[in-house]
């Protein structure tokens, strides 16, 4: 049982922070968010993840979770420090290593006696040399630094947690090593040992890597759509090779989330300052810009024109299961829409309130799908949300004005579309025609 300070409760503070506790560690949570802290201590969630809400309410009953924003008291207790502050993008795309810096010195300030402080968030390399820095400006006292990355995904981050895949540790000694090595080893027995520097990068190689197979395989579906292939079967076909591995082969309107979007650039960033030239990398994030604005383009081609036609978006949340809007494709193309003269009617199950507050009343918003449709000229597809793939699509057909769907995650069959009479039009796969648009040459 050890005592952990977890500094930053946000998706991976949070989360982790509360397996680590599940674990019979004790764990104080802390943020300097203060509404955050408060709504915790109420038994109320600042954000949405399943499972979630039982997890905190459990350890908070066995009392190996706390939650505070007294950050000092916090440190001075505990043996092991994480840090899990956000280091969202800045304008030119590198890390805010603002809250990062600023937590350093916090612990510095605070830093009573040995201790190991451990960065979790995903940090340039080089950023444990700058954190270990910034402390020694504060104190003499001494302490061992680790990166331990986290690799949780949003939606199923519990899951990632209490089974994790493996364990990426890189440490300054051989003790704190072994600390952190044993703090994870009731969730994997997959433990990677190496340096900080290591570390660091094996984070941002693993999310270029995965954002790398989406912009592949929505490159394929661009070709696929010029040679009448289908790319689902083309991803099959390749994810079958136990090489390639069938994972992140689904094409569609592109890679969002507070992750992939700001991690690729991050990267690139990092390959800049060392004077590398990552071309790589650059199409990744180009093929997914562009992927955005061939969804807008699929309307255009079914409608003609936008102007004065009403656009259903369903699912504006980045992917399923999370209320996360943080570089979800509804936020580039709803604003696209607007402009180009359509009244757009949004749907999301949980993340309504979230696209409020960054788009306003550009649109209007629902919690049902089914008033989100009706009377629409199109629909179009942006999150695969299980309500959405489970929609009653003769219904669809009965309430809309025109029966036109764009797919932007590939929902559908080719047939059961063809069959109910659909306009449709997907990603990498060849289009639907309804019969009348059939000879209007679409
Ligand atoms: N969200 C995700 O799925 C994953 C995120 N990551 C990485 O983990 C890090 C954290 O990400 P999220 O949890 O999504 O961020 P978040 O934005 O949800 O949470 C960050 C929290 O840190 C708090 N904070 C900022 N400055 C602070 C300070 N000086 N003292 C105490 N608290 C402070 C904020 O108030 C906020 O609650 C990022 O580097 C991210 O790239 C890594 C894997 C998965
Ligand atoms: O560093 C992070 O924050 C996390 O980023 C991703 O997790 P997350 O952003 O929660 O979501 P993913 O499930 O990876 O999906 C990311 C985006 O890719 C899209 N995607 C995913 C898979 C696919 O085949 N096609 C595709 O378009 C999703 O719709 C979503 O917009 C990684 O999967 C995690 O391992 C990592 O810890």
């Amino acid at each position: 049982m050890k005592k952990i300070a977890m500094i930053g409760t946000g998706y991976v503070g949070l989360v982790s922070g509360t397996c680590f506790a599940d674990a019979g560690n004790e764990v104080t949570c802390c943020d300097i968010d203060q509404d955050k802290i408060a709504k915790l201590l109420q038994g109320s969630m600042p954000i949405y993840e399943p499972g979630l809400t039982e997890l905190v309410t459990k350890n908070l009953k066995k009392g190996t979770l706390q939650f505070t924003s007294e950050i000092p008291q916090a440190i001075s207790h505990a043996e092991i420090i994480y840090i899990a502050v956000g280091t969202p993008m800045t304008v030119t795309g590198e890390a805010d290593l603002t809250y990062i810096k600023q937590v350093a010195k916090t612990i510095g300030e605070h830093l009573n006696e040995y201790k190991v402080i451990v960065t979790k968030s995903t940090v340039p390399v080089g950023t444990g040399k700058l954190i270990a820095s910034i402390i020694k400006e504060q104190t003499d006292t001494p302490f061992d630094l680790v990166s331990n990355p986290e690799f949780l995904r949003e939606g199923v981050a519990i899951k990632d947690c209490l089974n994790m895949e493996r364990a990426v540790i890189g440490a300054t000694s051989e003790n704190a090593w072994q600390l952190i090595a044993d703090l994870h080893r009731p969730f994997t027995s997959k433990i990677v040992k190496t340096s900080v520097e290591t570390a660091e990068l094996i984070k941002y190689a693993a999310n270029a890597f995965l954002a790398t197979k989406i912009s592949f395989i929505n490159d394929i579906a661009n070709i696929c759509e010029r040679v009448d292939a289908d790319v689902t079967k083309v991803s099959e076909g390749i994810g079958l090779d136990s090489r390639i591995g069938q994972s992140f082969l689904q094409a569609g309107v592109g890679f969002g989330g507070s992750c992939f979007p700001k991690d690729t650039a991050a990267l690139r960033h990092i390959s800049q300052n060392v004077g590398y030239n990552f071309k790589l990398i650059e199409a990744v994030m180009e093929t997914n810009e562009q992927q955005r604005v061939h969804m807008v383009n699929k309307l255009v081609s079914a409608l003609g024109t936008l102007e004065g036609k009403t656009i259903s978006v369903l699912g504006l949340a980045f992917k399923p299961n999370t209320d996360d809007v943080r570089s979800s494709p509804a936020l580039d193309i709803i604003p696209q829409l607007v402009t180009m003269g359509a009244e757009v009617r949004a749907y999301d199950p949980i993340a309504v309130s979230e696209v409020k507050k960054r788009l306003g009343y550009q649109c209007t918003y629902s919690e049902n799908l089914y008033k989100t449709i009706e009377n629409a000229d199109a629909c179009l597809v942006l999150t695969d949300w299980q309500q959405v793939r489970q929609i009653d699509l003769t219904k669809v057909k009965q309430i809309m004005k025109q029966p036109i769907l764009v797919d932007g995650r590939n929902l559908f069959e080719l047939e059961t579309m063809e069959q109910l009479g659909f306009t449709y039009l997907s990603v990498g796969r060849p289009i639907v025609k309804q019969a009348s648009l059939a000879t209007k040459g679409l």
